[in-house]
C-alpha cells in the first residue's frame, strides 16, 4: 500500500463546482474565470452559481437576496451566548459554537441549500456581535435593503459603506467562497459522508479552517506586516524568520506553484483601501515581503496565497485582526455546503487506510505486575 502524506495528489470525488491550474495560476467557479466573477458580479450571484450551477436571472437572483435578509437574525439564545464569550474567546471558536447551536434550534426539514442559506445569512451577525461587544458599543440590526457585503460592513462599522468599501468587500467575499479540495471542505466531506446533517458538516468545516497553516495564516500575514517598521527592515526580518525555522505566513500553497490570482487581485484592493491612509505603511511592508519572498522562496515555487493580502483588506474595511478568519468562513461556508451537495448525490463513506507500523502478538502484564 502506498502512503500519501496529506493525501497529496489524491482525488476524492469528480466536481464541477471549482477548477484551479495551480502552475499557471488560474481559478475558476463553474467555468467563469475568478477575474471575470471579481470584476463584474457579486456575493449573492456567485453564491447562487457556486450553489445552483448557473448564474441566475433577475427573478432568482432577487429570491436568493430576499431569502438571505430574511433570515438574517439569530435567535436570542445565540446572541445572549455570543456576547457572553465575545471578551475571552477565539471568534472562531465563538463561532463553531454558535453554528452547533443553529443546529439545534433547527428543526425542519428542508433541503441542504435552503439550510445553507440560513447559515450563510447569520454568520456576519455573529462576527458583528463579537466585534461590537468587544468595543462596548451597541448592536447593529441586520439591515434588508442592503445586499449581504453592504450589511456585514455596516453591521460592523455602524454606518452604511461607500461604493468603494462594499466593492472591496465583496470581492473579497467571492475570492474566499470556495476553492476546491482544501483542508476546510474536506473536513465537511468527511462529516457528510456519513449521512451526518450540514450543520455538523459545517462546524467541521470551521474547526479545519481555525489552523495557521489554512483559513489562520490571514491574521498571521497582518501581524508580520506590523512587526516591521518600515519596507528598508523587510529583508533582514525575512531571513531572521527563515533561518530561525519559521514560514513565511500567507505564502505557500498545495496546489499553486505560482501565484495565487486571488493574492494578485487583493493586492490591488489592499493598495486602493490603503491609499493615503495610516495602513498605507503595511501595504508598503507587504509589498516589500512579497518582493523578498519571492526572491528567496520563488525558486521552490511558493509564493503569495490568498491569505497575504486578504487581512489587510480585511482590516482597513474596520475588522478586528483575530476576526479574519470567520470572514473567510461566512464566504467559505457556500464552498463547504455545495460540495457536500454535490458529494451526497453519489455518496461513499470516506474512510482511508492506515500503514500500521507498530508490534502486533504482545503479552497482556497484568498492571500489579508492570515495572
Ligand atoms: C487559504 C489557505 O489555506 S492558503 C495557505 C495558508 N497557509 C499559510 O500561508 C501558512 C504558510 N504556508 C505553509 O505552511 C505551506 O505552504 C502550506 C501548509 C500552505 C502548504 O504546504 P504543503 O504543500 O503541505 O508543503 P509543506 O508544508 O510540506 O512544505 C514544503 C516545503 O516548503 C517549505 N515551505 C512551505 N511554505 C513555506 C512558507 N510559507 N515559508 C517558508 N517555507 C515554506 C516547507 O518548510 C517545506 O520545506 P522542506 O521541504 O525543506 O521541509
Ligand atoms: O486550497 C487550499 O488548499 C487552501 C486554499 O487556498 C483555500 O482553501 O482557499
Amino acid at each position: 500500500m502506498e502512503l500519501r502524506k496529506g493525501l497529496e495528489d489524491i482525488a476524492i470525488k469528480e466536481t464541477s463546482i471549482t477548477y484551479i491550474d495551480g502552475d499557471l495560476g488560474r481559478l475558476y467557479y463553474r467555468g467563469y474565470s475568478i477575474y471575470d466573477l471579481a470584476s463584474f458580479s457579486n456575493f449573492e450571484e456567485v453564491s447562487y452559481l457556486i450553489w445552483y450551477g448557473k448564474l441566475p436571472t433577475q427573478r432568482e437572483l432577487a429570491d436568493l437576496k430576499s431569502h438571505l435578509a430574511e433570515e438574517r437574525n439569530v435567535s436570542e439564545e445565540i446572541s445572549t451566548f455570543v456576547s457572553k464569550v465575545a471578551k475571552t474567546a477565539n471568534p472562531m471558536d465563538i463561532l463553531r459554537t454558535a453554528v452547533s447551536m443553529m443546529g439545534l434550534e433547527d428543526r425542519r426539514e428542508e433541503g441542504l441549500v435552503t439550510k445553507a442559506i440560513k447559515i450563510t445569512a447569520k454568520i456576519p451577525t455573529i462576527i458583528s456581535l463579537i466585534q461590537r461587544t468587544r468595543r462596548d458599543q451597541k448592536f447593529i440590526e441586520p439591515d434588508p435593503s442592503l445586499s449581504h457585503a453592504e450589511n456585514f460592513l455596516y453591521m460592523i462599522n455602524g454606518e452604511k459603506p461607500d461604493l468603494n468599501f462594499s466593492k472591496t468587500m465583496d470581492v473579497a467575499l467571492m475570492l474566499h467562497m470556495d476553492h476546491e479540495m482544501n483542508a476546510s471542505t474536506m473536513a465537511c466531506l468527511v462529516v457528510a459522508s456519513t449521512l451526518s446533517d450540514i450543520y455538523s458538516s459545517v462546524v467541521a468545516g470551521i474547526s479545519a479552517l481555525k489552523g495557521p497553516l489554512h483559513g489562520g495564516a490571514n491574521s498571521e500575514a497582518l501581524k508580520q506586516f506590523m512587526e516591521v517598521e518600515s519596507p528598508d527592515q523587510v529583508e533582514k526580518y525575512v531571513l531572521n524568520k527563515l533561518s530561525t525555522g519559521h514560514r513565511l505566513m500567507g505564502f505557500g500553497h498545495r496546489i499553486y506553484k505560482t501565484m495565487d490570482p486571488r493574492a494578485k487581485i487583493l493586492k490591488d484592493y489592499a493598495r486602493e483601501v490603503t491609499e493615503g491612509k495610516p495602513t498605507e505603511r503595511l501595504y508598503k511592508v507587504a509589498e516589500k515581503i512579497e518582493e523578498i519572498g519571492i526572491k528567496i522562496l520563488g525558486k521552490r515555487g511558493i509564493y503569495p496565497n490568498v491569505d497575504f493580502y486578504s487581512g489587510l483588506v480585511f482590516f482597513s474595511l474596520g475588522f478586528d485582526t483575530d476576526l479574519f478568519p470567520t470572514i473567510f468562513a461566512s464566504a467559505r461556508v457556500v464552498g463547504w455546503t455545495a460540495h457536500v451537495d454535490e458529494y451526497l448525490l453519489d455518496n461513499k463513506l470516506i474512510r482511508p487506510k492506515a500503514i500500521y507500523v507498530g508490534d502486533l502478538g504482545k503479552k497482556y502484564i497484568p498492571i500489579d505486575e508492570r515495572q
